[in-house]
């Protein structure tokens, strides 16, 4: 369970109490997630129904530095209409605050829940909330740069060495030693840039039948090429679980919704074969190297970095290119 620090009722009542929200009701800690602690509290005022809240505290995988910019993001995005939770600012305005040394912050609750398995409806849903995220995202004037771009990578998989990759899958030191060159060699430079959310995977979606209630864990957005932000989505959303099935009616779900709200350019079309290796480069990148880090004993099972070895080999394949052409 992913809830690394213990809060107990006096504490949780303390932090509580900071915000104009009313006395705690309850909280519950949240099992899902891996990054940092969260809770589901219900706070009241009186003579009121209890409103529910998430509260969040931030491990050590999110810089304090980067709160600003997430919990901005979050604001900025919720008052321009897209479905992203607001940050519940406490009684002095501040976004974030800290409790024992880790900061910790307080967001509006949405409701909906994780599809496992997407509909193409559901597909076309997400792909229109992406493009509404990259038009709503382009006035924020703040920036970050992606700790999860190519140099971050290389780093990881070479961490990891050929050794480890191999132990990981046969195969999969020759793949990586492949792919990595060929997105060194022909990354593009000149795409329109803007913020992205950059890991949009279907636990990071909350969804109420077909419609989209929530995007939520802005934990790696940054300032990045937009149309690597579909190719993230597109990874994470088209292919079975295992990455073993290529589901063409999600994709075409996917990039159809996305482009009822936002067009993608011919330039942008043309690279994203190559923006989805990309993609698919990264999670296999912090997947592999979390396989081969992660002591047996810790509360997180690491995810399989041949998911993405294989939609990767996917994307390289070119049988496959004209994925991305515009249908119709
Ligand atoms: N605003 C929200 N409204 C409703 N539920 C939420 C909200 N934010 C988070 N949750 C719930 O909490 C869970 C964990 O949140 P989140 O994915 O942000 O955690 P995390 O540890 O930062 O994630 P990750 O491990 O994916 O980086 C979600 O799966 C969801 O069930
Ligand atoms: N969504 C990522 C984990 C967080 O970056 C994955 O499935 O590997």
């Amino acid at each position: 369970m992913a809830v690394y620090t213990r809060l107990g009722a006096e504490a949780l009542s303390a932090i509580v109490a900071e915000f104009d929200i009313g006395a705690l009701v309850s909280a519950k800690g949240i099992a899902e997630g891996v990054s940092n602690s969260n809770w589901l509290i219900e706070a009241r005022k009186p003579g009121r129904d209890a409103t529910r809240y998430i509260l969040t505290m931030y491990e050590s995988r999110v810089e304090t530095g980067d709160l600003p910019f997430f919990l901005g993001l979050l604001d900025h995005l919720a008052a321009r209409g897209c479905p992203v939770p607001r940050t519940i600012h406490d009684r002095e305005n501040r976004a974030f605050r800290h409790h024992d040394g880790k900061a910790l912050a307080l967001i509006e609750f949405l409701p909906g829940v994780s599809v496992d398995e997407p509909t193409p409806a559901q597909a076309r849903a997400v792909g229109a909330a992406l493009a509404q995220v990259h038009i709503a995202a382009a006035g924020f004037g703040h920036e970050r740069a992606n700790s999860m771009g190519l140099a971050a990578w290389q780093g990881l998989l070479s961490a990891c060495g050929a050794d480890g990759l191999r132990a990981i899958h046969p195969e999969l030191a020759g793949i990586v030693e492949r792919e990595l060159a060929v997105l060194a060699a022909r990354w593009p430079r000149d795409l329109p840039r803007g913020v992205i959310h950059a890991d949009l995977f279907p636990d990071n979606v909350l969804m109420l039948g077909d419609a989209v209630t929530g995007l939520i864990d802005f934990y790696f957005a940054c300032t990045d090429i937009t149309a690597y932000d579909i190719a993230v989505t597109h990874a994470a959303w088209c292919f079975s679980n295992d990455g073993t099935r290529f589901r063409a009616d999600l994709s075409h779900a996917l990039l159809t919704g996305y482009e009822a709200v936002r067009p993608i350019s011919g330039p942008e079309r043309e690279a994203l074969p190559l923006l989805a290796r990309g993609a698919a480069m990264r999670f296999l990148a912090t997947r592999a190297y979390d396989w081969l880090n992660t002591p047996a004993d810790a509360l997180v099972t690491p995810k399989d970095p041949m998911a993405f070895a294989r939609r990767l080999e996917f994307y390289a394949d070119p049988c496959n290119s004209e994925l991305f052409r515009k249908a119709d």
